[in-house]
C-alpha cells in the first residue's frame, strides 16, 4: 500500500487566499500502465507548486489533465470552482484563457518574429483589441522579461535563454491567473537558469500567478517552490517545503538529492 508523508509546517505563516486547483483521487491508465493511482493534491491561490518525480512518474500527465487535454478515467480535479473533468470544450477553453504555459520547447513559430508571436497570442485570446493596445501589450510583456531589444527578431536569431524570456513573455500577454512551467530551466546553462528562477519568483509577486512547476531541477525546486509534492507510483508520495524534502529521511526520497 502506498504511504502518503505530510509534513506538518507549524511555522509558516499562510500567504495564501484559498485553495484554486485541487485533485481528487484522480485515476488515468493508459492501457495496463496505472500512470495516476489516485491522486490527491491542492494548491493555494498565490502559491508556486513544483512537481518533482522521476521520468514518467506521471507529472505531464497531471498537468495534461489540468487543462483538459487528458481525459482522466475517474476523479475530479476543481479549478477555478470547477470540475473540469465534466466541462464540454467551451468551457474548457474559458478556463485554458486563464492559464499560461512555458514549455519545455518555448514552442515559438519560427516564421515570425518575436511581436508577431506575441501579437498572434494576443489575437487569439482578445479578439477586441485594437492594433495600438496590442502594441502596448506586447512592449509591457517584453519590458517584463526583459527583452524589449528583440523585439524585431526570429527565434532562430535568439539564444536558449532568450527564447524562455520569449515564450514567458508570451505567457503573460493574456495575463493568467495560473502559470505552468514545464521544466522552464532545462537545456540552460547554470548562470541562465538562475536568470529564469530569478524571472519566475518575479512573477509570482508582479503577476500574483498561481503556479505549477515541473522540474528536474533542484535549485529551481528550492527557489520557485512555496510547496513541493513528489509523485511516485501515480500517488503523492510526500510533500512539504523544500527543505522539509530536502532532509526527508526515506531512501527513495533522498535519492532526488544525490548526484
Ligand atoms: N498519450 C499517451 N499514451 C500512452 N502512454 C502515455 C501517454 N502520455 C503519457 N503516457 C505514459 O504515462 C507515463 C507518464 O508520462 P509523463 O509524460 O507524465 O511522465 P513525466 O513524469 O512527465 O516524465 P518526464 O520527467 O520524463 O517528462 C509514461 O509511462 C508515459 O509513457
Amino acid at each position: 500500500m502506498q504511504t502518503r508523508e505530510i509534513i506538518q509546517d507549524t511555522h509558516r505563516e499562510p500567504a495564501v487566499e484559498g485553495v484554486l486547483i485541487e485533485f481528487k483521487d484522480v485515476y488515468k491508465s493508459y492501457g495496463d500502465n496505472k500512470v495516476l493511482n489516485g491522486i490527491n493534491f491542492s494548491i493555494n491561490k498565490g502559491e508556486n507548486l513544483v512537481i518533482l518525480g522521476k521520468s514518467g512518474s506521471g507529472k505531464s500527465v497531471t498537468v495534461k489533465c489540468l487543462v483538459g487535454l487528458t481525459k482522466v478515467d475517474s476523479g475530479e480535479i476543481i479549478v477555478f470552482g470547477k470540475d473540469i473533468t465534466k466541462l464540454n470544450e467551451d468551457g474548457l477553453n474559458s478556463v485554458r484563457m486563464k492559464i499560461g504555459f512555458l514549455f519545455q520547447s518555448a514552442a515559438l513559430y519560427d516564421s515570425m518574429t518575436v511581436r508577431q508571436n506575441l501579437v498572434f497570442t494576443l489575437q487569439h485570446h482578445n479578439k477586441k483589441l485594437t492594433e495600438a493596445q496590442m502594441e502596448s501589450y506586447v512592449m509591457d510583456a517584453l519590458k517584463n522579461v526583459g527583452l524589449l531589444e528583440s523585439i524585431d527578431k526570429f527565434p532562430a536569431e535568439l539564444s536558449g535563454g532568450m527564447k524562455k524570456r520569449i515564450g514567458l513573455a508570451r505567457a503573460l500577454i493574456i495575463q493568467p491567473e495560473i502559470m505552468i512551467y514545464d521544466e522552464p530551466t532545462g537545456g540552460l546553462d547554470t548562470i541562465t537558469a538562475r536568470e529564469i528562477i530569478d524571472l519566475i519568483s518575479e512573477i509570482k509577486i508582479k503577476y500574483k500567478t498561481t503556479s505549477i512547476i515541473i522540474t528536474h531541477d533542484l535549485t529551481c525546486a528550492k527557489y520557485n517552490s512555496d510547496r513541493i509534492i513528489v509523485l511516485k507510483d501515480g500517488v503523492v508520495k510526500t510533500e512539504g517545503r523544500f527543505r522539509d524534502i530536502e532532509n526527508n529521511t526515506d531512501e527513495w526520497v533522498r535519492s532526488f538529492f544525490e548526484k
